[in-house]
Protein backbone atom coordinates (compact mmCIF):
# COMPACT_ATOMS: atom_id res chain seq x y z
CA UNK A 1 0.00 0.00 0.00
CA UNK A 2 1.09 3.40 -0.99
CA UNK A 3 2.75 5.37 1.97
CA UNK A 4 1.96 9.61 1.53
CA UNK A 5 4.91 10.17 3.51
CA UNK A 6 7.18 8.16 2.10
CA UNK A 7 6.41 8.97 -1.47
CA UNK A 8 6.51 12.67 -0.41
CA UNK A 9 9.98 12.07 1.21
CA UNK A 10 11.16 10.75 -1.76
CA UNK A 11 10.07 13.56 -4.03
CA UNK A 12 12.36 15.61 -1.36
CA UNK A 13 15.62 13.74 -1.62
CA UNK A 14 15.03 13.31 -5.73
CA UNK A 15 14.11 16.82 -6.51
CA UNK A 16 14.63 18.95 -3.34
CA UNK A 17 14.77 22.11 -5.38
CA UNK A 18 11.54 21.77 -6.98
CA UNK A 19 8.74 23.67 -6.23
CA UNK A 20 5.99 22.38 -4.08
CA UNK A 21 3.61 25.26 -3.29
CA UNK A 22 3.25 28.37 -4.72
CA UNK A 23 1.30 31.08 -4.13
CA UNK A 24 1.24 34.58 -5.55
CA UNK A 25 3.73 35.74 -2.54
CA UNK A 26 4.86 32.57 -1.19
CA UNK A 27 6.73 29.59 -2.21
CA UNK A 28 7.99 26.55 -0.71
CA UNK A 29 10.38 23.81 -2.21
CA UNK A 30 9.95 19.85 -1.30
CA UNK A 31 13.28 20.27 0.63
CA UNK A 32 12.33 22.65 2.32
CA UNK A 33 8.63 21.23 2.97
CA UNK A 34 10.11 17.59 3.96
CA UNK A 35 13.28 19.65 6.73
CA UNK A 36 10.57 22.04 8.23
CA UNK A 37 8.10 19.51 8.84
CA UNK A 38 10.73 17.49 10.59
CA UNK A 39 11.02 20.75 12.24
CA UNK A 40 7.59 20.68 13.39
CA UNK A 41 7.53 16.58 13.88
CA UNK A 42 10.16 17.17 16.54
CA UNK A 43 8.35 20.06 18.69
CA UNK A 44 5.09 18.36 18.31
CA UNK A 45 6.78 15.21 19.94
CA UNK A 46 8.83 17.42 22.64
CA UNK A 47 4.96 18.13 24.19
CA UNK A 48 4.24 14.29 25.25
CA UNK A 49 0.82 14.72 24.14
CA UNK A 50 -1.09 11.53 24.21
CA UNK A 51 -0.52 9.63 20.77
CA UNK A 52 -3.42 10.23 18.28
CA UNK A 53 -4.54 13.56 19.69
CA UNK A 54 -5.45 15.83 17.22
CA UNK A 55 -3.60 18.99 16.40
CA UNK A 56 -6.15 21.75 15.12
CA UNK A 57 -3.77 23.89 11.99
CA UNK A 58 -5.40 27.39 11.48
CA UNK A 59 -4.94 29.85 8.41
CA UNK A 60 -5.28 30.16 4.51
CA UNK A 61 -3.85 29.02 1.35
CA UNK A 62 0.33 29.50 3.43
CA UNK A 63 2.52 27.05 2.87
CA UNK A 64 3.13 26.70 6.60
CA UNK A 65 -0.02 25.02 6.79
CA UNK A 66 1.28 22.06 4.78
CA UNK A 67 4.69 22.00 6.51
CA UNK A 68 2.30 21.74 9.72
CA UNK A 69 0.61 18.87 8.31
CA UNK A 70 3.27 17.32 7.88
CA UNK A 71 4.74 18.09 11.03
CA UNK A 72 1.92 16.32 12.38
CA UNK A 73 1.72 13.27 10.89
CA UNK A 74 4.71 12.32 11.49
CA UNK A 75 5.00 12.50 15.11
CA UNK A 76 1.86 10.87 14.91
CA UNK A 77 -1.00 13.08 15.15
CA UNK A 78 -3.52 13.64 12.64
CA UNK A 79 -4.46 17.07 12.20
CA UNK A 80 -7.41 19.44 11.65
CA UNK A 81 -7.51 22.23 9.17
CA UNK A 82 -8.98 25.18 9.74
CA UNK A 83 -9.74 27.72 7.22
CA UNK A 84 -9.29 31.51 8.33
CA UNK A 85 -12.75 32.70 7.43
CA UNK A 86 -14.24 30.36 10.22
CA UNK A 87 -16.20 31.90 12.75
CA UNK A 88 -15.02 32.32 16.16
CA UNK A 89 -17.41 30.23 17.93
CA UNK A 90 -17.05 27.71 15.26
CA UNK A 91 -13.76 27.28 16.26
CA UNK A 92 -14.29 27.08 19.89
CA UNK A 93 -16.36 24.05 18.98
CA UNK A 94 -13.96 22.36 17.19
CA UNK A 95 -11.11 23.05 19.63
CA UNK A 96 -13.10 21.41 22.44
CA UNK A 97 -14.69 18.60 20.14
CA UNK A 98 -11.12 17.61 19.08
CA UNK A 99 -9.44 17.54 22.25
CA UNK A 100 -6.88 18.84 20.13
CA UNK A 101 -3.50 18.88 22.20
CA UNK A 102 -2.03 22.26 20.35
CA UNK A 103 -3.52 25.00 17.76
CA UNK A 104 -0.81 25.72 15.53
CA UNK A 105 -1.40 29.31 13.54
CA UNK A 106 -0.14 30.54 10.59
CA UNK A 107 -1.99 33.94 10.67
CA UNK A 108 -2.75 35.69 14.01
CA UNK A 109 -5.54 34.51 16.10
CA UNK A 110 -7.23 36.46 18.35
CA UNK A 111 -8.78 33.66 20.83
CA UNK A 112 -8.82 32.53 24.54
CA UNK A 113 -8.41 29.02 24.95
CA UNK A 114 -6.71 26.72 27.05
CA UNK A 115 -5.19 24.98 24.71
CA UNK A 116 -1.46 25.42 23.68
CA UNK A 117 -1.59 27.67 21.06
CA UNK A 118 1.73 28.42 18.68
CA UNK A 119 2.37 30.11 15.49
CA UNK A 120 4.11 27.93 12.87
CA UNK A 121 6.77 30.33 12.30
CA UNK A 122 7.92 31.28 15.69
CA UNK A 123 8.10 27.03 16.40
CA UNK A 124 10.35 27.15 13.02
CA UNK A 125 12.45 29.94 14.03
CA UNK A 126 13.33 28.41 17.34
CA UNK A 127 14.03 25.25 16.30
CA UNK A 128 17.74 23.76 15.92
CA UNK A 129 16.70 20.73 15.22
CA UNK A 130 18.39 17.94 12.57
CA UNK A 131 17.04 15.44 14.23
CA UNK A 132 14.08 13.17 11.53
CA UNK A 133 11.87 11.21 13.93
CA UNK A 134 11.78 7.70 12.57
CA UNK A 135 9.22 6.30 10.00
CA UNK A 136 7.78 3.88 13.02
CA UNK A 137 6.33 7.53 14.27
CA UNK A 138 4.49 8.35 11.51
CA UNK A 139 0.80 7.87 11.24
CA UNK A 140 -0.17 4.68 10.00
CA UNK A 141 -2.87 2.19 8.69
CA UNK A 142 -6.11 2.40 10.80
CA UNK A 143 -4.38 5.39 12.47
CA UNK A 144 -6.58 8.67 11.74
CA UNK A 145 -3.98 11.02 9.56
CA UNK A 146 -6.67 13.67 9.40
CA UNK A 147 -10.03 14.65 10.77
CA UNK A 148 -12.29 17.41 8.89
CA UNK A 149 -15.17 19.39 10.33
CA UNK A 150 -17.89 19.02 8.08
CA UNK A 151 -19.49 22.99 7.49
CA UNK A 152 -22.43 21.79 9.93
CA UNK A 153 -25.42 22.94 7.03
CA UNK A 154 -27.72 20.30 8.49
CA UNK A 155 -27.07 20.07 12.09
CA UNK A 156 -24.04 20.56 14.80
CA UNK A 157 -20.24 20.27 12.75
CA UNK A 158 -19.14 16.57 12.63
CA UNK A 159 -15.30 15.62 13.13
CA UNK A 160 -14.82 13.19 10.03
CA UNK A 161 -11.89 11.06 10.80
CA UNK A 162 -9.88 10.05 7.69
CA UNK A 163 -7.20 7.67 8.19
CA UNK A 164 -3.55 6.87 6.94
CA UNK A 165 -5.34 3.87 4.62
CA UNK A 166 -8.29 5.86 3.62
CA UNK A 167 -6.29 8.44 2.24
CA UNK A 168 -3.83 5.87 0.64
CA UNK A 169 -6.50 4.14 -1.16
CA UNK A 170 -8.01 7.28 -2.18
CA UNK A 171 -4.84 8.68 -3.59
CA UNK A 172 -4.02 5.60 -5.74
CA UNK A 173 -7.62 5.65 -7.12
CA UNK A 174 -6.89 9.11 -8.13
CA UNK A 175 -3.31 8.02 -9.64
CA UNK A 176 -5.02 5.20 -11.79
CA UNK A 177 -7.88 6.96 -12.98
CA UNK A 178 -6.72 10.45 -13.89
CA UNK A 179 -3.87 11.74 -15.30
CA UNK A 180 -1.84 12.76 -12.68
CA UNK A 181 1.72 11.84 -13.42
CA UNK A 182 2.85 13.80 -16.59
CA UNK A 183 4.25 16.70 -14.65
CA UNK A 184 2.15 20.72 -14.83
CA UNK A 185 0.85 22.22 -12.13
CA UNK A 186 -1.88 21.52 -9.62
CA UNK A 187 -4.72 23.90 -8.99
CA UNK A 188 -5.32 24.75 -5.48
CA UNK A 189 -8.81 26.73 -5.63
CA UNK A 190 -10.18 24.82 -1.74
CA UNK A 191 -9.40 26.11 1.57
CA UNK A 192 -7.76 22.87 3.39
CA UNK A 193 -10.65 22.88 5.68
CA UNK A 194 -12.65 21.48 2.72
CA UNK A 195 -11.97 18.36 1.56
CA UNK A 196 -11.85 18.74 -1.87
CA UNK A 197 -8.09 19.95 -1.72
CA UNK A 198 -7.03 16.91 -0.71
CA UNK A 199 -8.29 15.85 -4.46
CA UNK A 200 -5.65 18.46 -5.21
CA UNK A 201 -3.06 18.41 -2.56
CA UNK A 202 -1.56 14.60 -2.06
CA UNK A 203 -1.44 13.81 -5.36
CA UNK A 204 0.07 16.76 -6.14
CA UNK A 205 2.73 16.19 -3.63
CA UNK A 206 3.03 11.99 -3.95
CA UNK A 207 3.50 12.43 -7.37
CA UNK A 208 6.55 15.66 -7.27
CA UNK A 209 4.09 18.13 -8.86
CA UNK A 210 3.66 22.07 -7.86
CA UNK A 211 0.36 23.06 -6.18
CA UNK A 212 -0.54 26.59 -7.16
CA UNK A 213 -2.89 28.34 -4.63
CA UNK A 214 -5.38 31.21 -5.29
CA UNK A 215 -6.26 32.81 -2.26
CA UNK A 216 -9.39 34.16 -1.32
CA UNK A 217 -8.14 37.90 -1.78
CA UNK A 218 -7.68 37.03 -5.32
CA UNK A 219 -10.97 35.54 -5.54
CA UNK A 220 -12.51 38.47 -4.40
CA UNK A 221 -10.78 40.69 -6.88
CA UNK A 222 -11.42 39.15 -10.19
CA UNK A 223 -8.17 41.25 -12.06
CA UNK A 224 -6.01 39.46 -9.78
CA UNK A 225 -7.77 36.08 -9.60
CA UNK A 226 -7.19 36.11 -13.45
CA UNK A 227 -3.91 37.39 -13.70
CA UNK A 228 -3.01 35.11 -11.15
CA UNK A 229 -4.32 32.12 -13.13
CA UNK A 230 -3.02 32.77 -16.07
CA UNK A 231 0.65 32.83 -14.25
CA UNK A 232 -0.10 29.87 -12.68
CA UNK A 233 0.50 27.74 -15.96
CA UNK A 234 -2.14 25.09 -14.22
CA UNK A 235 -2.62 21.33 -16.03
CA UNK A 236 -4.98 19.96 -13.80
CA UNK A 237 -7.87 22.23 -12.07
CA UNK A 238 -9.97 20.78 -9.16
CA UNK A 239 -12.55 23.25 -8.24
CA UNK A 240 -16.53 23.20 -7.10
CA UNK A 241 -18.58 23.31 -10.20
CA UNK A 242 -19.65 26.99 -9.01
CA UNK A 243 -15.90 28.40 -8.86
CA UNK A 244 -15.57 27.37 -12.54
CA UNK A 245 -19.32 28.84 -13.16
CA UNK A 246 -18.40 32.05 -11.69
CA UNK A 247 -14.91 32.08 -13.85
CA UNK A 248 -16.97 31.73 -16.94
CA UNK A 249 -18.63 35.10 -16.30
CA UNK A 250 -15.34 36.74 -17.46
CA UNK A 251 -14.91 36.13 -21.14
CA UNK A 252 -11.32 35.95 -20.54
CA UNK A 253 -11.29 32.51 -19.23
CA UNK A 254 -10.18 30.29 -22.05
CA UNK A 255 -7.77 28.07 -23.16
CA UNK A 256 -5.74 31.30 -24.56
CA UNK A 257 -5.44 32.61 -20.78
CA UNK A 258 -3.92 29.15 -19.22
CA UNK A 259 -2.75 27.32 -22.63
CA UNK A 260 -1.19 24.22 -19.94
CA UNK A 261 -4.35 23.09 -18.40
CA UNK A 262 -5.85 19.80 -19.65
CA UNK A 263 -7.92 18.37 -16.71
CA UNK A 264 -10.66 19.74 -15.37
CA UNK A 265 -11.69 17.69 -11.88
CA UNK A 266 -15.04 18.96 -10.73
CA UNK A 267 -16.64 17.29 -7.45
CA UNK A 268 -18.85 18.30 -4.38
CA UNK A 269 -21.89 19.71 -6.31
CA UNK A 270 -23.91 19.01 -9.33
CA UNK A 271 -22.11 19.68 -12.37
CA UNK A 272 -24.22 21.52 -14.75
CA UNK A 273 -24.61 20.15 -18.51
CA UNK A 274 -24.54 23.94 -19.62
CA UNK A 275 -21.49 24.43 -17.76
CA UNK A 276 -19.29 21.48 -18.88
CA UNK A 277 -20.69 22.76 -22.36
CA UNK A 278 -18.98 26.18 -22.51
CA UNK A 279 -15.96 24.72 -20.37
CA UNK A 280 -15.94 22.40 -23.90
CA UNK A 281 -16.37 25.69 -25.94
CA UNK A 282 -13.62 27.68 -23.88
CA UNK A 283 -10.69 24.75 -23.35
CA UNK A 284 -10.91 22.45 -26.41
CA UNK A 285 -7.90 20.51 -25.36
CA UNK A 286 -9.06 19.54 -21.70
CA UNK A 287 -10.68 16.20 -20.21
CA UNK A 288 -13.55 16.96 -18.01
CA UNK A 289 -14.34 15.04 -14.54
CA UNK A 290 -17.51 14.94 -12.90
CA UNK A 291 -16.61 13.45 -9.31
CA UNK A 292 -18.60 12.57 -6.67
CA UNK A 293 -18.30 11.61 -3.15
CA UNK A 294 -19.01 12.94 0.73
CA UNK A 295 -16.06 13.72 3.15
CA UNK A 296 -16.93 10.57 4.87
CA UNK A 297 -15.96 8.14 2.19
CA UNK A 298 -12.39 10.41 1.65
CA UNK A 299 -12.92 13.04 -1.08
CA UNK A 300 -14.50 11.17 -3.85
CA UNK A 301 -15.07 7.54 -4.91
CA UNK A 302 -16.67 7.91 -8.55
CA UNK A 303 -16.37 9.73 -11.86
CA UNK A 304 -17.60 10.05 -15.35
CA UNK A 305 -15.64 11.44 -17.90
CA UNK A 306 -17.46 14.01 -19.75
CA UNK A 307 -18.26 13.72 -23.48
CA UNK A 308 -20.24 14.88 -26.32
CA UNK A 309 -22.09 11.89 -25.88
CA UNK A 310 -23.09 11.63 -22.39
CA UNK A 311 -23.91 15.02 -22.76
CA UNK A 312 -26.27 14.64 -25.75
CA UNK A 313 -27.87 11.46 -24.28
CA UNK A 314 -28.69 12.69 -21.00
CA UNK A 315 -30.41 16.04 -19.49
CA UNK A 316 -28.45 15.56 -16.16
CA UNK A 317 -24.60 14.43 -16.07
CA UNK A 318 -24.50 10.89 -14.11
CA UNK A 319 -21.89 10.21 -11.17
CA UNK A 320 -20.98 6.86 -11.70
CA UNK A 321 -21.32 3.90 -13.76
CA UNK A 322 -23.40 1.35 -12.55
CA UNK A 323 -19.78 -1.02 -12.52
CA UNK A 324 -18.62 1.42 -9.70
CA UNK A 325 -18.57 -1.73 -7.19
CA UNK A 326 -18.32 0.97 -4.28
CA UNK A 327 -21.75 2.60 -4.74
CA UNK A 328 -25.01 1.11 -4.27
CA UNK A 329 -28.58 2.04 -3.49
CA UNK A 330 -30.28 1.84 -0.67
CA UNK A 331 -34.20 0.34 -1.09
CA UNK A 332 -35.60 3.93 -0.33
CA UNK A 333 -33.08 5.23 -3.19
CA UNK A 334 -30.05 6.72 -0.67
CA UNK A 335 -26.88 6.13 -2.21
CA UNK A 336 -24.59 4.06 0.22
CA UNK A 337 -20.58 4.23 -0.19
CA UNK A 338 -18.39 1.46 0.84
CA UNK A 339 -15.21 -0.05 0.19
CA UNK A 340 -11.63 0.99 2.04
CA UNK A 341 -12.34 4.77 1.58
CA UNK A 342 -15.02 4.83 3.75
CA UNK A 343 -14.26 6.89 7.32
CA UNK A 344 -13.62 5.64 10.54
CA UNK A 345 -16.53 7.75 11.91
CA UNK A 346 -17.22 10.72 13.71
CA UNK A 347 -14.91 11.71 16.25
CA UNK A 348 -16.21 11.22 20.05
CA UNK A 349 -19.28 10.58 18.55
CA UNK A 350 -20.23 7.12 18.88
CA UNK A 351 -23.83 7.08 18.07
CA UNK A 352 -24.19 9.61 15.05
CA UNK A 353 -21.19 7.24 13.77
CA UNK A 354 -23.07 3.65 14.53
CA UNK A 355 -26.15 5.59 12.40
CA UNK A 356 -24.81 6.91 9.38
CA UNK A 357 -22.05 4.01 9.08
CA UNK A 358 -24.14 0.97 9.52
CA UNK A 359 -22.93 -3.11 8.80
CA UNK A 360 -25.08 -4.25 5.92
CA UNK A 361 -24.69 -7.82 5.52
CA UNK A 362 -21.38 -8.06 6.65
CA UNK A 363 -20.28 -4.60 4.80
CA UNK A 364 -19.38 -1.58 6.51
CA UNK A 365 -21.43 1.03 4.50
CA UNK A 366 -21.49 4.90 4.68
CA UNK A 367 -25.33 6.64 4.40
CA UNK A 368 -24.44 9.35 2.20
CA UNK A 369 -27.86 11.04 2.64
CA UNK A 370 -27.89 11.55 -1.01
CA UNK A 371 -30.91 9.89 -3.02
CA UNK A 372 -29.98 8.37 -6.59
CA UNK A 373 -31.45 6.20 -9.71
CA UNK A 374 -30.25 3.66 -11.93
CA UNK A 375 -30.67 4.31 -15.95
CA UNK A 376 -28.81 2.83 -18.80
CA UNK A 377 -25.98 1.42 -16.82
CA UNK A 378 -25.11 5.12 -14.53
CA UNK A 379 -26.03 6.20 -11.58
CA UNK A 380 -27.56 9.58 -11.20
CA UNK A 381 -27.84 12.07 -8.27
CA UNK A 382 -31.22 13.15 -7.46
CA UNK A 383 -31.05 15.33 -4.36
CA UNK A 384 -30.32 15.30 -0.40
CA UNK A 385 -32.81 13.75 1.82
CA UNK A 386 -32.40 16.72 3.74
CA UNK A 387 -33.40 18.81 1.00
CA UNK A 388 -36.94 17.17 1.07
CA UNK A 389 -39.31 19.85 3.14
CA UNK A 390 -42.74 19.82 4.26
CA UNK A 391 -44.93 23.24 3.16
CA UNK A 392 -48.61 23.04 4.22
CA UNK A 393 -48.47 19.32 4.43
CA UNK A 394 -46.95 18.68 0.99
CA UNK A 395 -43.63 17.15 1.06
CA UNK A 396 -41.34 18.77 -1.64
CA UNK A 397 -38.13 18.24 -3.01
CA UNK A 398 -36.31 21.44 -3.19
CA UNK A 399 -33.99 20.49 -6.07
CA UNK A 400 -36.99 19.30 -8.50
CA UNK A 401 -37.99 22.85 -7.79
CA UNK A 402 -34.34 24.29 -8.30
CA UNK A 403 -34.27 22.47 -11.86
CA UNK A 404 -37.41 23.44 -13.18
CA UNK A 405 -36.96 27.33 -12.77
CA UNK A 406 -33.28 26.71 -13.58
CA UNK A 407 -34.64 25.00 -16.92
CA UNK A 408 -36.80 28.01 -18.20
CA UNK A 409 -35.38 29.80 -20.76
CA UNK A 410 -34.40 33.38 -19.27
CA UNK A 411 -33.12 31.45 -16.14
CA UNK A 412 -29.10 30.66 -15.94
CA UNK A 413 -29.29 29.21 -12.15
CA UNK A 414 -31.42 28.97 -9.36
CA UNK A 415 -31.51 28.45 -5.53
CA UNK A 416 -34.42 27.77 -3.33
CA UNK A 417 -34.79 28.17 0.16
CA UNK A 418 -36.95 27.95 2.98
CA UNK A 419 -38.19 30.31 5.51
CA UNK A 420 -38.75 29.25 8.52
CA UNK A 421 -40.97 30.17 11.29
CA UNK A 422 -40.58 28.56 14.76
CA UNK A 423 -38.93 25.79 12.94
CA UNK A 424 -41.90 25.32 10.67
CA UNK A 425 -41.33 26.41 6.86
CA UNK A 426 -43.90 28.80 6.00
CA UNK A 427 -43.13 29.88 2.07
CA UNK A 428 -40.29 29.20 -0.62
CA UNK A 429 -37.65 32.03 -1.75
CA UNK A 430 -36.12 31.66 -5.25
CA UNK A 431 -32.78 33.17 -5.96
CA UNK A 432 -32.15 33.85 -9.58
CA UNK A 433 -29.86 34.55 -11.96
CA UNK A 434 -30.90 35.82 -15.36
CA UNK A 435 -29.38 34.69 -18.52
CA UNK A 436 -29.73 38.52 -20.13
CA UNK A 437 -30.24 42.04 -17.14
CA UNK A 438 -33.92 42.81 -16.26
CA UNK A 439 -35.25 45.18 -19.10
CA UNK A 440 -38.78 45.01 -17.56
CA UNK A 441 -39.56 45.71 -13.85
CA UNK A 442 -38.60 42.82 -11.47
CA UNK A 443 -42.39 42.06 -11.28
CA UNK A 444 -42.99 41.30 -15.04
CA UNK A 445 -40.60 39.02 -15.16
CA UNK A 446 -41.76 37.03 -12.05
CA UNK A 447 -45.19 36.91 -13.15
CA UNK A 448 -44.05 36.03 -16.51
CA UNK A 449 -42.05 33.25 -14.58
CA UNK A 450 -44.30 31.64 -12.59
CA UNK A 451 -46.79 31.53 -15.91
CA UNK A 452 -43.80 29.39 -17.28
CA UNK A 453 -43.05 27.28 -13.97
CA UNK A 454 -46.99 26.32 -13.35
CA UNK A 455 -46.80 24.69 -16.55
CA UNK A 456 -44.40 21.94 -14.75
CA UNK A 457 -45.10 22.27 -11.62
CA UNK A 458 -48.16 22.38 -9.07
CA UNK A 459 -48.70 25.91 -7.43
CA UNK A 460 -47.72 24.52 -3.94
CA UNK A 461 -44.37 24.09 -5.67
CA UNK A 462 -44.18 27.67 -7.08
CA UNK A 463 -41.99 29.56 -4.62
CA UNK A 464 -43.61 32.91 -3.23
CA UNK A 465 -40.65 35.33 -4.37
CA UNK A 466 -38.18 35.46 -6.37
CA UNK A 467 -35.71 37.57 -6.06
CA UNK A 468 -32.54 38.61 -8.66
CA UNK A 469 -29.01 38.67 -8.25
CA UNK A 470 -25.67 38.64 -10.31
CA UNK A 471 -24.69 35.91 -9.19
CA UNK A 472 -25.51 33.23 -6.61
CA UNK A 473 -23.51 33.86 -3.60
CA UNK A 474 -20.73 31.23 -2.93
CA UNK A 475 -19.66 30.00 0.45
CA UNK A 476 -15.52 30.04 1.73
CA UNK A 477 -15.37 26.20 -0.07
CA UNK A 478 -16.57 27.70 -3.32
CA UNK A 479 -20.45 25.82 -3.36
CA UNK A 480 -23.55 28.26 -3.77
CA UNK A 481 -23.78 29.31 -0.22
CA UNK A 482 -27.41 28.18 0.66
CA UNK A 483 -27.10 28.60 4.45
CA UNK A 484 -26.14 32.00 3.40
CA UNK A 485 -29.37 32.44 1.97
CA UNK A 486 -31.02 30.69 4.24
CA UNK A 487 -30.04 32.90 6.85
CA UNK A 488 -30.71 35.98 5.13
CA UNK A 489 -34.31 34.81 4.55
CA UNK A 490 -34.74 34.40 8.33
CA UNK A 491 -33.97 37.74 10.03
N1 LIG B 1 -20.75 15.19 -8.60
C1 LIG B 1 -21.67 15.54 -7.70
N2 LIG B 1 -22.93 15.79 -8.10
C2 LIG B 1 -23.88 16.16 -7.21
N3 LIG B 1 -23.65 16.33 -5.89
C3 LIG B 1 -22.42 16.10 -5.44
C4 LIG B 1 -21.37 15.69 -6.31
N4 LIG B 1 -20.27 15.52 -5.56
C5 LIG B 1 -20.62 15.79 -4.29
N5 LIG B 1 -21.90 16.16 -4.20
C6 LIG B 1 -22.65 16.56 -3.00
O1 LIG B 1 -21.73 17.01 -2.01
C7 LIG B 1 -21.84 16.21 -0.84
C8 LIG B 1 -20.53 16.04 -0.19
O2 LIG B 1 -20.00 17.27 0.16
P1 LIG B 1 -19.33 17.51 1.56
O3 LIG B 1 -18.81 16.25 2.12
O4 LIG B 1 -18.42 18.65 1.38
O5 LIG B 1 -20.48 17.94 2.51
P2 LIG B 1 -21.69 18.96 2.38
O6 LIG B 1 -22.88 18.12 2.60
O7 LIG B 1 -21.61 19.81 1.18
O8 LIG B 1 -21.48 19.91 3.59
P3 LIG B 1 -21.50 19.59 5.10
O9 LIG B 1 -21.68 18.11 5.30
O10 LIG B 1 -20.17 20.08 5.46
O11 LIG B 1 -22.63 20.36 5.62
C9 LIG B 1 -22.40 14.91 -1.33
O12 LIG B 1 -23.01 14.17 -0.31
C10 LIG B 1 -23.39 15.38 -2.40
O13 LIG B 1 -24.58 15.83 -1.81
Amino acid sequence: MLSILAAIERVAIQQPQKTAYQTHNASLTYGELWHLSDCMADYISKLHLQRQQPIVVYGHMSPLQIVAFLGAVKAGHPYVPVDSSTPSERIQLILEASGAGLLCTTEPLHMLTNIPVAAVSDILENSSSEVSLPSTAWVKNEEIYYIIYTSGSTGQPKGVQITATNLAHFVSWMQEHFPLQQDGVFLNQAPFSFDLSVMDLYPALVGGHTLYAITQQEIANPRALFDSLASSNTRVWTSTPSFAKMCLMNKEWNQQLMPALDTFLFCGEVLPIAVSKELMERFPQATIYNLYGPTETTVAVSYVKVTEELIARFEQLPIAPLTETNISLLEDGEIAISGPTVSAGYLGAPELTAKAFPTVAGNRIYRTGDVGYERDGYIFFSGRKDFQVKLHGYRLEIEEIEKQISNLPPVSSCVVVPVYKEKEITALNAHLVLREPLKDSAFKMTKQLKALLSEYLPAYMIPKTFKYMEALPLNANGKVDRKGLAVMETV
